[in-house]
Order: C-alpha cells, then sequence, then structure tokens
C-alpha cells in the first residue's frame, strides 16, 4: 500500500538512553548510578545481565552515527548521564564525562544529524539516590544545577531539548512496584517521587531558558486506558488508573493543575511549585507503545507488568489485551489506539497542546541474523508501518505532530529484562558487539527517503 505523506519539515528519528547503550560505567570518572546498585542485586535483572557494557556506544560512536547517516535520519535522540557528567550528582563537572558527549554531538552535526538529547533518562547519580533520591525535593534541586550547566556548555550547539524522559515509569516502577531502580514497593507512597519529577522538569526548563538553550519539552509514556467492561467497578478503577498512569504527569504542565481525581492521594506541596512546573515548553514529547486495559481490584492480584506481578491491594487490575497480535514482550499491537490517544490529548488540552513530537515508539521483536546473515523482522515492519498509519490519520484529523523517534536505533539493555527484549533497527550481537542492521533498518531509510521526496 502507498504511505502516506508526511508535512515537509517532518523530522525523522531515532531514540536510545544512556544506561541502556554506552556501557564502559566505571571510565573516565564516571560516577555510580541507583541503576548500577540495582541492576547488581540478585534476580533484579533477567539473565543476571548488567549494563557494564551493553552496545558499547562509548566507544562505538563513531559507528552507530556512520549507521544513522546511513539510515537518513534528521535527528538522534540520546541521553546525558548525569554520573558522567556530575559524579555525585553535585559539584564539579567530571571534564573527561562531559568530553565525551562533546565527542558526540560534534559527530552528530558533523553529519548532519540533530543532537536532540534528554538531561535524564533514570541514571540517577546513587549518592543522591542513597539521600532519598527523587522521594527527597533536594534532587529536583541538584537536576536545576545539572541543566544549568548542560545548557550553558551546549547551547550553541543543541537546538532541541527534553527535560526528563518518563517520570512516570520511574515513579511507578522505581518506587510503586519495585520492579526498577531503585526497587521500592511504595504503592501510592511512591507519589512524592511523581511531584519532585515534575517540579525537576519545571527547574529544568527555566535553568536551560537562563543558560541560553531553547526549544524545550519533556517525554511523557502515555497509552490509550481501556476499561475491562461498562460496569460501574471497571470504569471507576479504568477512570482512576488513567489519571495516574496519563494525567497525572501531563495535567500539571499544560493545565497548572493535578487532576482532582488524585487530590486525595496526592502530598501537600507548596503552592509556587505548580506555576514552577507549569513553565511553558515548546513541545510535547509523547512515548507510546500500546494501550492498557484496566478493571476493578481482583482478589489475589493487580495484574501484571513484564511478567511482574502487581500489587492485590492496588483500587485496580491490569487485564490482558486479547484479540491482538502481540510483540515478543508480550504488549498488545493496537495501532488504531495510537490514533485514539493522540485525539484525546486533542480533545482534553485543546489549544494548550504545544506541538507533539513521538519521543519514542516501536517494538520488541528477537529475531536475530538468519542463515543469510539478514535479520527479517518484518512484525517490526509491520508494527511501525501501522503506528506511523495511525499518527498520520490523527494528524489528519487535526493533531500538531512535528516528528517521529524510533525506539530504538539499536538493541540495548532493556531495564529489568536485560537483553531479552530487542528494540532495535540494528541487531547487535552482544558477545563481539558487532551490528547489523535488520530489515527494519532498510525499510525506514526508503521511507525517510520516500516521505523527504515526496
Ligand atoms: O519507554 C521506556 O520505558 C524507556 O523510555 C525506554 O528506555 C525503554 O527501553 C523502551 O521504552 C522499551 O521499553
Amino acid at each position: 500500500a502507498v504511505f502516506p505523506s508526511f508535512p515537509p519539515g517532518f523530522v525523522w528519528g531515532v531514540s536510545t538512553a544512556a544506561y541502556q547503550v554506552e556501557g564502559a560505567v566505571d571510565e573516565d570518572g564516571r560516577g555510580k548510578s541507583g541503576w548500577d546498585a540495582f541492576a547488581a542485586g540478585p534476580g533484579r535483572i533477567r539473565d543476571g545481565d548488567t549494563a557494564t557494557m551493553a552496545c558499547d556506544h562509548y566507544h562505538r560512536y563513531p559507528e552507530d552515527i556512520a549507521l544513522m547517516a546511513e539510515l537518513g535520519v534528521d535527528a538522534y535522540r540520546f541521553s546525558f548521564s548525569w554520573p558522567r557528567i556530575q559524579p555525585g550528582g553535585a559539584g564539579p563537572v567530571n571534564a573527561a564525562g562531559l568530553a565525551f558527549y562533546d565527542r558526540l554531538v560534534d559527530g552528530l552535526l558533523a553529519a548532519g544529524i540533530t543532537p536532540s538529547p534528554t538531561l535524564f533518562h533514570w541514571d540517577t547519580p546513587l549518592e543522591l539516590e542513597q539521600a532519598g533520591g527523587w522521594l527527597n525535593r533536594d534532587t529536583a534541586e541538584r537536576f536545576a544545577d545539572y541543566a544549568q550547566l548542560l545548557g550553558a556548555h551546549f547551547a550553541d550547539r543543541i537546538p532541541r531539548w527534553t527535560t526528563i524522559n518518563e517520570p512516570v515509569s520511574v515513579t511507578m516502577l522505581g518506587y510503586g512496584a519495585g520492579i526498577h531502580a531503585p526497587g521500592l514497593s511504595l504503592g501510592f507512597d511512591a507519589l512524592p517521587a511523581a511531584h519532585h519529577l515534575l517540579l525537576a522538569h519545571g527547574m529544568g526548563v527555566q535553568a536551560l531558558r537562563s543558560a541560553g538553550a531553547g526549544n524545550i519539552g519533556i517525554a511523557n509514556n502515555h497509552g490509550a486506558t481501556w476499561p475491562a467492561s461498562r460496569s460501574e467497578g471497571d470504569l471507576q478503577a479504568a477512570g482512576l488508573y488513567d489519571a495516574i498512569a496519563n494525567w497525572l504527569f501531563a495535567d500539571p504542565i499544560l493545565n497548572g493543575a493535578y487532576p482532582e481525581a488524585l487530590a486525595p492521594f496526592l502530598p501537600a506541596v507548596p503552592d509556587s511549585d505548580l506555576p514552577t512546573i507549569a513553565a511553558p515548553i515548546d513541545w510535547y514529547g509523547i512515548n507510546s507503545y500500546n494501550p492498557t486495559l484496566v478493571g476493578a481490584p481482583r482478589a489475589g492480584t493487580g495484574g501484571q507488568i513484564d511478567g511482574h506481578a502487581l500489587d492485590a491491594s492496588l483500587p485496580f487490575s491490569l487485564r490482558e489485551v486479547e484479540d491482538y497480535p502481540r510483540t515478543d514482550f508480550g504488549w498488545p499491537v493496537v495501532p488504531e489506539a495510537f490514533t485514539e490517544l493522540l485525539l484525546g490529548f486533542k480533545k482534553r488540552y485543546g489549544n494548550k497542546l504545544p506541538p507533539i513530537y513521538i519521543t519514542e515508539n516501536g517494538a520488541a521483536v528477537n529475531d536475530g541474523p538468519g542463515p543469510d546473515g539478514r535479520v527479517h523482522d518484518q512484525r517490526r515492519i509491520e508494527y511501525a508501518d501501522a503506528h506511523l498509519r495511525a499518527l498520520k490519520a490523527a494528524m489528519d484529523a487535526g493533531v500538531d505532530v512535528r516528528g517521529y523517534f524510533h525506539w530504538s536505533l539499536l538493541d540495548n539493555f532493556e531495564w529489568a529484562a536485560g537483553y531479552s527484549q530487542r528494540f532495535g533497527l540494528v541487531h547487535v550481537d552482544f558477545a563481539t558487539q558487532r551490528r547489523t542492521p535488520k530489515d527494519s533498518f532498510r525499510w525506514f531509510s526508503e521511507l525517510i527517503r520516500a516521505a523527504r521526496d515526496a
């Protein structure tokens, strides 16, 4: 089928994150992160994998930049490693750490690829984590200092900035359900972390602007929430889950207030915090993969996330989305839910909604090289094709989307799932670090060129 045309200037990109690709965890003065400590814990990461080497991007970035140039992308969304740049999360800069990002940014610019970094993608400096991490308001203050120094150093070379990646995942998986670092299972008592992450975002925006940087946004994870049935119990549970998973992290930024439904659960916060969180942004980033089916609590189970059982005491339970294909990570493939999500955003925020970038979208498809040495990841092509058509349908209906960043350029360290789940357009042999562009890589590069020539 003919591929839908995207507007001229639409940004095509790929995404990665420092801890998932860099490796070199003990090199050139990098400090430890909460993830280093968490991943070292027995049974925390599938197969006992660690990110000590990951994709060795720290040394192989020239090869990876060449792959991105071959792919034909306009932009590369990577993340800065806070513990590499500022070990301990406070005080002086680690010059050798900063120098790595000078090399990466200059290499991208030389290749005609726009560096589009994220300041924080989950690797909290360990010293800050040990002082309470995102449960501690001070971490937001430290983040503002970190944003200031990066803005001052790179404002002249970096034209697009993301403050924080998915505060919802850090809050719910890291502090709420203990599946990610720091591994705390606090349930609703994790919500102060959400507030401090949002506060850090707002302070980060202000710090970047005062350092002369601009074109700033956040990358929030969002997905359509579907009630398990029209019963009162399921509708109520789905409404509460939707408020926590989606609107808790969008409303304060776009509306300047928390969702009313969550008032009973949220900590009291200083009045001045909400205007800070709502610091004007230039664009809004959405990471989206699939919808979530939610019902009333069920005795004995709260459902599961990536095979990790959720606490049965939660006021909702996650259910399996039936009758749709699944990725190898078990995530349902529902392109129409992507359109539904974006139209829902336009309806909810109207003209308060700035232009959108899809900062992440992709699928775990674990095919490896076949006898011909190629990786025939047809299911990834089908996933991306269907989601880009779903995206274009939302754009045709008036949603202002300016770009799409595929997750991910490389197979990488998929957090608690280790290397068992592959999201890359490029296959990585983690024993030899050999990179093999997959069939999806060729498909995406043809699509980008066709879209540009259209
Ligand atoms: O969205 C996230 O969880 C993160 O941003 C990425 O780091 C993940 O690796 C990716 O999404 C696949 O799960």
